[in-house]
């Protein structure tokens, strides 16, 4: 296969992101390439080694996970062009003839441990928690016999031959995980009718209200926020910048409009992409906001310059 034919995703196999990847009905024709972690499953998008990555980028439970935005907010630009929602519950996973009684050190993602804290804390109080790259590299540790037990899907259990002793553990009821594919920056995918577009914002925090000015441009032309995080640039003590996730594409006038406005407030912005929203729900478009409202109001501007307006508009 070449490497246009490629996706890579957070490995090894077995993790909750190759599922994810699975549901997808293109990954039925592409070779699906585990990576170790996930700048490492971006980086192979870069190298141009893999024609895309999915990685998991937010948590209902843990909220962002940072080694996604801050790679996506950073190095050589990539855009986002699917995303994937995959409802979670996790499995401990120990070597056969292991009993809970058994468990001192259990495995996971960072980003497994907030959703089975409770769990642990109520099954196993004394076990000691490491992370692991993966909840499926966890699996394999558990394997080599690293640990006695890992947090992982149930279906990563017969890769690694071990066996479930505990399914379906989630702290919180219907914890999802939200997985995106990223490629090389290209024209976004047309627009759906319910889209998400993302982008990084760097503000110039130069003077009061700075933030605020940020939302005003969101909200003066009617775009629904759906999640923003702020994250260090690593520069410096007091250096952040904005990962957001807004309702709609940039080819809606609403939306288009807000960006230029960041566009022009803002000392840099890296546009993430437009794509389809995994939920399919239709923002609701405020009254003057819709695509109509922009282009009348354009249209009007241009024959007040040149002077052509009728007489019921003067
Ligand atoms: O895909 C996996 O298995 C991961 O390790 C990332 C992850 C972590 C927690 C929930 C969902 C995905």
């Amino acid at each position: 296969m070449t490497a246009a034919s490629r996706y890579a995703y957070l490995g090894p196999e077995g993790t909750f992101t190759e599922a994810a990847l699975r549901s997808l009905p293109e990954a039925a024709t592409r070779e699906l390439v585990p990576m170790i972690s996930v700048p490492a499953a971006l980086d192979a998008v870069r190298s141009g080694s893999a024609a895309g990555a999915l990685v998991p980028i937010e948590n209902s439970v843990e909220g962002g996970v940072s080694a996604t935005v801050d790679e996506l907010a950073s190095g050589e630009p990539l855009m986002i062009y699917r995303e994937v929602l995959l409802p979670i519950a996790f499995a401990l996973l120990v070597r056969p003839g292991t009993k809970i009684d058994d468990v001192k050190t259990v495995t996971g993602h960072p980003v497994a441990q907030p959703q089975v804290r409770g769990w642990l804390e109520r099954f196993l109080p004394e076990a000691q928690w490491e992370s692991a790259a993966s909840n499926a590299d966890g699996a394999r540790l558990v394997q080599e016999g690293r640990y006695d037990a890992a947090f992982a899907g149930e279906f990563a259990a017969p890769i690694y031959g071990l066996e479930p002793l505990v399914t379906d553990i989630h702290d919180a009821q219907n914890a999802t995980t939200r997985f995106v594919l990223t490629g090389r920056p290209a024209r976004p995918a047309a627009p759906t009718g319910a889209d998400k577009t993302s982008v990084v914002l760097w503000l110039r925090l130069d003077h009061p209200g700075a933030l605020l000015e940020l939302l005003q441009e969101f909200a003066t032309c009617g775009v629904n926020l759906m999640r923003i995080e702020s994250r260090p640039t690593g520069k410096g003590l007091g250096q952040y910048c904005f990962s957001v996730d807004c309702e709609g594409h940039i080819a809606d006038r609403r939306v288009g409009e807000a960006l230029m406005g960041l566009k022009r407030l803002c000392a840099d912005v890296r546009f993430l992409g437009s794509y389809p929203r995994a939920d399919q729900v239709a923002p609701t478009v405020r009254t003057g906001t819709a695509d109509e409202d922009f282009l009348t109001a354009a249209d009007w501007l241009t024959r007040c310059l040149d002077g052509r307006l009728g007489p019921s508009e003067r």
